[in-house]
């Protein structure tokens, strides 16, 4: 059955909270466990039998790096892959809405669209398998996941038949319990999703012609997956959720990146055993999975792990512990440093830092710093206590203030 792949990747706006990290590349090619974050999307797509064309949908203007990028995945994993520019933010589905003729070209006969934001098994196959077995091959399926009571107001929450997976409600972040089974972001749909988001676009059309507004078109074009199409689709028969066990998480804030990363790395050790380093006679100490690129130089009395991820060209220096980090391209580790619960900056050196934790909430007054650099000297230092973002990693991490030095905060030792 020939398919095709959208991967929505959002634009230079959106991500706020991954600032400012997101500076130096969009955060779609954020690496997460030694590749760039959509690379895992690509890459499950790619291997889903009469996969014609893979999609990444956005509003960033190209740039070098995405094109560059596309470019190699496009040699690495031997299907098209092309960039589709929004001319404005048309929401989850109204850039897909807008797209509709490129997506079906081909005889696409049904498509996956996935969030750019999130790490999942992706488990596409079995998707569309169980649309095989359950309801028609005309209904389109969302994943679900099972989230606690409190984590699940802040994703898309999925009432469904117990016995048929039917989706029966679903609402958007909720501002009260609805469900513990939550959207992943992840869907499968046939051609016929398109009558359902244009019914919502010609009523967009309708209330907003009755405005005196001359951009009233484009506005129109704004769709909502979530909120203007599930919601009406939900008890129509037509929507189903296949719930994975398979691990899965949003990756919105930075300190989320890391939690992404450990979870990816632990995959590697099944889907790509030779991107994990092993431990080998005069090289730096492995303990669990841990990436490094080829290009990076480590001292052999370094000591690396678990859940670590060193970028191309990095510096680890003699005695240096780092562990559950992502250290990035150009970044130099200076001899007995050690790193924890930490995103090293690209091309950052010591000495200047500042610990703050990056975690949601506590990163936000931070934002306005020039450049993220990460790194605490000498001493092996606690995450500080984390009450905003239950669940992720708290961050630590250091800013550096060019022409200032802070001490280290005593509390924050061992
Ligand atoms: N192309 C494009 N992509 C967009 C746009 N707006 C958002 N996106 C992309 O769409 C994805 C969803 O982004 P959000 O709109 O920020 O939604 P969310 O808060 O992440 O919630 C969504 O994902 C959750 C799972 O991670 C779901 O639980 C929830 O129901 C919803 O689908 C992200 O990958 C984002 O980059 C847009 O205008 N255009």
């Amino acid at each position: 059955m020939p398919l095709k792949a959208v991967i929505l990747i959002g634009g230079p706006q959106k991500g706020t909270r991954f600032r400012p990290l997101s500076f130096e590349v969009p955060k779609p090619l954020f690496p997460v466990a030694g590749v760039p974050m959509v690379q895992h999307h690509i890459e499950a797509c790619a291997k889903v039998p009469g996969m014609k064309e893979i999609l990444l949908m956005g509003f960033y203007q190209p740039n070098e790096a995405l094109s560059r990028f596309l470019v190699s995945a496009q040699q690495e994993f031997k299907v098209p892959i092309r960039y589709l520019q929004e001319y404005a933010a048309l929401g989850t589905g109204g850039g897909i809405y807008h797209f509709r003729d490129q997506i079906l070209s081909g005889g696409a006969e049904a498509f996956f669209v996935l969030n750019a934001d999130v790490c999942s098994e992706f488990p596409l196959q079995e998707m569309l398998e169980f649309r095989q077995q359950h309801g028609d091959v005309h209904s389109f399926v969302i994943l679900g996941t099972t989230a606690n009571r409190t984590q699940a107001l802040n994703y898309g929450c999925i009432v469904a038949n117990a016995g048929t997976q039917e989706v029966q409600h679903y609402v958007e972040k909720p501002s009260t319990f609805v469900s513990e089974i939550i959207n992943c972001g992840i869907y499968l749909f046939t051609p016929a999703i398109f009558q359902h988001i244009g019914e919502v676009f010609q009523r967009n059309q309708q209330e907003l012609a009755l405005e005196e507004s001359s951009n009233g078109w484009q506005r129109a074009e704004v769709i909502r997956l979530e909120q203007d199409v599930f919601t009406a689709l939900a008890g129509s028969g037509k929507l189903y959720v296949y719930k994975t066990d398979g691990f899965w998480s949003q990756i919105k804030s930075a300190g989320s990146a890391i939690y992404a990363s450990r979870l990816y790395l632990n995959q590697y050790s099944k889907s790509h055993p030779e991107r994990l380093a092993q431990n080998k006679p005069g090289g730096p100490v492995i303990r669990g999975n841990v990436y490094i690129h080829p290009t990076a130089s480590i001292d052999s009395t370094a000591v690396l792990g678990p859940n670590v991820s060193i970028g191309e060209g990095v510096t680890v220096g003699a005695g240096v512990r780092v562990r559950e980090s992502i250290v990035l391209h150009g970044a130099s580790l200076h001899d007995h440093t050690c790193v924890l619960n930490t995103i090293v900056g690209w091309d950052s050196t010591w000495p200047w830092y500042k610990p703050v934790c990056i975690c949601r909430e506590h990163f936000l007054p931070a934002v306005s710093w020039v450049q993220l650099c990460v790194f605490l000297h000498r001493r092996a230092l606690p995450a500080p206590p984390c009450h905003s973002s239950p669940g992720y990693p708290c961050t630590i991490c250091c800013l550096q203030l060019p022409g200032r030095s802070w001490p280290i905060s005593k509390t924050w030792e061992l």
